[in-house]
This record gives C-alpha cells, structure tokens and sequence, in this order.
C-alpha cells in the first residue's frame, strides 16, 4: 500500500492574528472533499503554490473527526495481524502533541487514547461474540528517543543508564531490547501508565514553545489475540515526533543545541528515507539514526499513517514548505503490507523455516519488505520522463496562476507515474494495491485494500465453523514451504530482471564521478554492513556475545570496571582472538591489578603491526555496535600518505588518545559533530556547499559515538576537508574562545 499522508492545518492561538494566515486548505474541484493545501510563494508572493494530499483538515477540524477519518478505519486491520503506525511530523508547535495526545476533556483528547479506547472496546467485543474462546490482551510500552537514544518511559528516569537501550533487528521489524510491557486491561489503566510515562519525557522550555517536547515518542500498544490453538499478535505505534527547530530563532543554550541538532538530524533522515524511497533508490538509510530505524518507514509491512501538522501563520513560512515538500515525496512511497502470521500453540509438525525454535512460524519478512526496492528501474526511468517535460523546480508543487487544466495536471502525472510504477513491477509479486491517487474522491481514509491474508491451517479448527470473516483453508506444511520457496524464487527472478533492464549510468564529469565513487563506497560497505547485522542477529550465540559486550559498555561507563571485565571476559568465547576485544581485557585487568600480563606482552600478542596500529587509531570501544561488527572482520584501513599530512599539523593539542584537546578543538570538534549545517556553514571558510558536503558525509556514518570525529587529524582526512581548511576553521574560532 502507500503511506497514507494527511495534512492538517492547526487554528490560530491567542496571540496569532487572522492577517497573518497563509496557509488554506482546498479542493480540485468543487463538490470534491479537500485535498490540497496552498501557501505562497515566499519570493513571489503573488503567486501560490499547492501540495496535494490523501486528505487535508482545516482549522476547524474537530479531534473526532481526525481520528474517526484517519484512523479509526484501520483498527479492523489491527485486529486482522497487521502492524499499524501512526505519526504526526511538523515544526515545533504545529499541533502534533495535540493531535497525537490531545487535551484532557473528552473532546480533546487525541489520537492516541482514542485509539486505546477503541482497542479495548473492540477485544471485549471479540471475547464476547466468541464466547470466551478468543481472548484478547492489550499491553503498552511507551519510550522516547532523546539525543538518539532510546529511554524506556515507563521505568523512572533515575533507572536510565547513559547509552539508552539498544535497539535490534529481528525478522525484518526493528525492536528495542529490554523495553518494558506493561498490561492494560481498561482505560483507567491505560490513564494511569500514559500520565506517570509523560511525567517521565524529557521535555525542556524554549523560546519558541514553552511546552516543546525535545524528543520522540513512541507508544506501542499490543495486541494478543489468543484462541485454544493459536496466537495472534499486532501492534500499533503511535508516534509523536519532535518538532524541527531553526536554532537561531530559538535562542538555543549548548544543551538545547545538541537536542536541537539530534532531532534536526533524526528528521533530515528522515526526509532523506522519504527521498530515497520515493525515488526507488536501492539503500534507504533509515539505520541513520535511531527513530528512522524505528519507524522503518519502506521496511515495515504494515500500514502507515502520516500526519503533517501545519501552522498557519506566516512566521512559519519556510518551514511549513520544507515540510510540506517532505510529506508530499511520502505519498510516494510503496509499501506491501504483510499480516503478522497466527503462531500455533502446537504446530501440526516442525518445518524447516521456523523461526526462534518456538513454534513460530513467520512469513518470510525480508525480501517481501523489500518489495518497493524493486521499482528502481522504472521509478528512475519514470522520473527522468518527467524531467524531460519540465524543468527542475524547487518544490514539487503546482502553481494556481496555472489554468485549471494545468492545476489537476500535476497530481494526474503523479498518481499515474505510481500507478504505472506498480503495476510494472509488481507484476512478479501477489495482487497489490495500485495507489489511491492524489486527489482522492473520499477524505475518509479506506481501509485499505489489504494483501490477501495467508490462509493458513489450525488443524484441530478445519471442521469448525470459523470465527473470522476469511476462509481458512488447509496447507500442510510442505505445501506451506514449497509456496514461500516459489515467492522468494519470484521475487529473487524479478529482481535479476530488474537489475539487467536497469538503464546504464549516464555520463558524468570527472569530480561527479569522484563523489559518485565515495558515496558507492559508502553504500557497499553500508550494505555489506547491514547484511552482516541481519545475519548476525539470526544467530543466537552472535547475538548474545553482542548483548554481552554492549553490557559490558554500559557497566564500563557506569564506572563499575569490575562487571564490565566480567561481561567483556564471557563475550571473549563468542568472539574468541578478536584483537580488540582482548585489549580492553588487558586493559581493565591492568586496571584492577590483575594483569598477569602487561600491555606490551598484549601488544607483542597483535596479529600484525597493522592490527596493532588498528587499535590506537580506534577509540577504543568496541560495544557491538555495527561499526564493531564490522571492525572485527576489517580493522580499520590506516591511511598512511593522508595520515602522514594531517596529524603532524594539529597532534600537539587535539589528538584525544593522548591528552586533553584544548577548547578551541573541542569548540570546533563539537560544531563538526553536530551535524548542524547551520552550525558548520558558520566556520570560518566553510561555504554553503563545503558545510553540505561535511554534512552529507557525516550523515552518512552510523550517529554512534564511535563514529563522532574526536580529533581534528581525524577531521582533514575527510573528503573535501584538508589541513588549510581545517587550519583556517580552527583559527577562525579564537574570538570566540
Ligand atoms: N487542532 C488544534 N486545536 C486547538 N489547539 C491546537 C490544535 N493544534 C495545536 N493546538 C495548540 O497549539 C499549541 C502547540 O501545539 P503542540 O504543543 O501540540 O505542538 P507540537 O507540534 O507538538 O510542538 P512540539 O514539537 O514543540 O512538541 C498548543 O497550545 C496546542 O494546544
């Protein structure tokens, strides 16, 4: 399906005044429901431009009316097996806290306790028409994601440690371990749990919205229905995302400027997730940061829907474009729904693909979540139809000077070039559905069509008369495996197709080709990268060494050397001669006086000068994080020529293995790791396109600490920096230490 995207257009506040609005909501045409939002242009004020969505909600849309046209309609889905996700995305003080949460009077309360309410009242109906034999629980978690770290909400904050819980990859979903679940069997329940967990977040005045929530949160709600013979699970993700905000007009102190930087951050991935998948690209780099992995947007199978909350008020000119641009790219994007399978309390026999040894029995998630991934041929080719006829636009909007032919024309080309997309390159896959298209006759979001629920055997049920609507068919298990062999082989054949129908690469200049060539770079490591984790977490053992060492981190940062040398010593059998894993052993043993050897008698241990080179360069960490998976197989290359011409110039002060960094470094070590681009574009010598470049680049590495540049050797040796450069930014910064 697509990612259903909405708009809605907050009213005024208090201090907000009726001649400063300039953002409506319209229709195509008269009699048809309102679909398009339109706001000038801010260089040519006369002239207005007009995004299409699903559906648009003026100011005077009521909390009901949102919920009971949003989401409402995909509650019977819920309870079908599929995943569903709602999230609100918008600047700072747009309305999302509103939308998602709401007031405490009965008309205000928002998506989220609606959707509580629903679920409940919807299991208790199930339980009653069956007569007791489906049970249905409902169980919470709630968590933010802080500076790009994930803390549980419903354990007190004095319990958080500092690297937040780790998130995994399992069977295609992204999960966070040791997330607490709470059951909630009534409203009161859930009142009690949602009030004491947003008591918890993390939550700081600015000067733009003294009530600005500085992080995302996440409130994932569970629903198991049970029956004598099976077990169904889905969940549905509410998720009210942190606002955007431009830093300079917020007045933002240091501390609000890392937030600042970490939710500007998280929401450009975002976006660039969105570009990505819109334009078919093959890597979608929602790994870049914590909450894109967590909404998985172009991974996930389930159903999606966006809400873009606007203001409508001039002072949010250019960031009501910006966001508008980004939600509209969204309506893009192609995703096949899959449903969570039934789990057999006891399967009729083991199969071959059972996942986990606990009688789970899972679709084959991943290649299928693939799926959009394989557009990339026609999306591109499509696209450059499209740019044949019209000149490259800043936005991808329409203009209402046009005539109203040219107005519909716009989101005609749209609909149909998706249209058109699916139905090329879905062919191979099961009956998909072909996108609503832009401006739909209906503001009520249809259920949407789902892919045909797998019919799947409940032995002992087969001469029952079924509970559900759907038909339950009965497949052996070999019958079960033979079909997901023939998809996967599909998907793999239509693939291959794909591949070789892909056009050639045009032509490119020399320093294109340079950039083309890092960023390919980039990408098959990244994927190389991802392959590896993928696998890795499927194997169990791995994984536990993983957990182990991640443990032994948080142990280590907590000051506790001693559990951190436990933990480190029983993950060495799971990575057993990794170079340096065994040198933060020595190291802590040496430490706590129970070294039987020295470091030198480690050191003389390292495989090869190069490994041993390996380990002073790295910073010494090494927490199972995906740049440490990858360190084990591949030590970091030393570059010696660049090395060589960098480090001689600033390894007096900066270098941080081997001494305190002076101010002035760590000023400009901070701004670079900020990834703030309003941030860099103010170094001295850094141009518009230079502090991109940096940015681009930086965003490119895994946001973990690890990959933080920590010296400014370190920093002239990435692309397009240098010594001089680095040198004139350095000293560009003395006025202001
Ligand atoms: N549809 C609405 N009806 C009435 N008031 C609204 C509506 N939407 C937003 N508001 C009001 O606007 C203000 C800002 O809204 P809100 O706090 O939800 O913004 P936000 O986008 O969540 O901001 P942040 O990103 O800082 O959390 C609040 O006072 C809220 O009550």
């Amino acid at each position: 399906m697509s990612v259903r995207v909405v708009a809605r257009i907050r009213p005024l506040l208090e201090k907000e005044l009726d001649k400063d609005v300039i953002v409506s909501a319209d229709r195509v045409e008269d009699g048809k429901p309102l679909t398009i939002v339109k706001i000038p242009n801010p260089k040519k004020p006369e002239e207005e431009f007009s995004f299409a969505f699903n559906s648009v909600y003026d100011q005077s849309t009521t909390q009901e009316a949102l919920f009971t046209a949003e989401v409402a309609p995909h509650m019977k889905a819920l309870f079908q097996g599929y995943d569903v996700t709602i999230f609100a995305y918008g600047v700072t003080g747009t309305g999302k806290t509103h939308t998602m949460r709401g007031g405490l009077k009965l008309a205000e309360r928002g998506v989220i306790p609606r959707l509580l309410s629903n679920i409940i009242r919807r299991g208790k109906k199930i339980t009653k028409d069956t007569n007791g034999e489906t049970t249905v629980d409902v169980a919470l978690s709630y968590y933010e994601i802080y500076n790009d770290k994930v803390y549980d909400l419903l354990e007190p904050p004095e319990k958080r440690t500092p690297l937040g819980l780790p998130l995994r990859e399992k069977d295609g979903k992204t999960y966070v371990v040791g997330l607490t679940e709470r059951a909630c069997e009534d409203l009161k329940d859930f009142e009690r749990l949602y009030i004491e967990a947003n008591n918890n977040r993390v939550t700081a005045a600015t000067k733009l919205n003294a009530h600005s929530s500085r992080s995302h949160a996440i409130l994932r709600v569970k629903v198991t229905q049970t029956t004598a013979e099976t077990i169904r699970e889905s969940t549905v993700s509410a998720i009210d995302l942190a606002g955007s905000e431009d830093n300079r007009r917020t007045d933002n102190g240091k501390e609000r400027l890392v937030e600042s930087a970490a939710i500007n951050k998280s929401l450009f991935v975002l976006s660039q997730c969105v570009d990505a998948i819109s334009r078919g690209d093959k890597r979608i780099p929602y790994r870049e940061s914590k909450m894109t992995r967590i909404l998985s947007l172009g991974q996930n199978n389930g159903i999606t829907v966006m809400i873009l909350n606007l203001a409508p008020i001039r002072s949010y000119h250019l960031d009501t474009l910006s966001s508008l641009n980004v939600s509209s790219r969204a309506k893009r994007i192609e995703v096949r729904e899959i449903e969570n399978e039934v789990v057999y309390k006891q399967p009729p026999r083991s199969t071959s693909f059972g996942l986990g040894g606990n009688n789970v029995i899972r679709q084959p998630l991943r290649p299928l979540a693939n799926a959009h991934n394989l557009h990339t041929g026609a999306v591109l080719a499509a696209k450059a139809a499209e740019k044949a006829d019209k000149p490259a636009k800043a936005f991808a909007v329409y203009i209402d000077k046009k005539p109203a032919a040219a107005v519909s024309a716009r989101p005609v080309v749209s609909s149909t070039v998706n249209a058109a997309n699916t139905s090329q390159l879905r062919q191979p896959l099961a009956a998909k559905r072909i996108p609503e298209p832009v401006a739909s006759d209906s503001p009520v979001a249809k259920p949407s069509k789902l892919a045909r629920p797998s019919l799947i055997a409940r032995p002992s049920l087969t001469q029952q008369p079924q509970p559900t609507q759907e038909p339950q068919l009965t497949i052996s298990a070999a019958q079960i495996e033979a079909m997901v062999e023939k998809k996967v082989a599909e998907i793999l054949a239509s693939r291959a197709a794909e591949a070789a129908a892909a056009p050639a690469p045009p032509a490119e200049t020399a320093s294109e080709s340079g950039k083309e060539q890092i960023s390919e770079d980039v990408k098959r490591r990244l994927e190389a990268l991802e392959r590896r984790i993928e696998s890795e977490t499927r194997e169990d053992g791995r994984s536990d060494g993983l957990r182990l060492l991640l443990q032994a981190r948080q142990a280590k940062e907590e000051g506790d050397d001693e559990g951190a040398l436990r933990l480190y010593e029983s993950a060495l059998p799971y990575f057993p001669g990794q170079v340096k894993l065994l040198g933060k052993i020595e190291k802590l043993r040496v430490k706590l006086g129970k070294a039987e050897r020295s470091l030198s008698s480690f050191e003389s241990r390292l495989p090869s000068p190069k490994k041993k080179k390996a380990i002073r360069e790295t910073d010494g960490e090494y927490d199972g994080t995906e740049a440490d998976v990858e360190d084990e197989d591949h030590p970091p290359k030393i570059k010696t020529p660049r090395k060589k011409k960098s480090t001689r110039k600033f390894s007096s002060e900066d270098d941080t293995d081997q001494g305190p960094s002076s101010p002035r470094t760590r000023q400009l070590l901070d701004i670079v790791n900020s990834r703030d681009l309003a941030l860099i574009k103010g170094l001295h010598g850094f141009g518009a396109k230079r502090a991109q470049d940096l940015v681009d680049h930086l965003n490119l590495r895994e946001p973990d600490v690890s990959n933080h540049i920590s010296s400014l050797a370190q920093l002239t040796m990435l692309p397009g920096m240098g010594t001089r450069t680095v040198e004139r930014a350095y000293e560009g910064l003395t006025v202001s230490v």
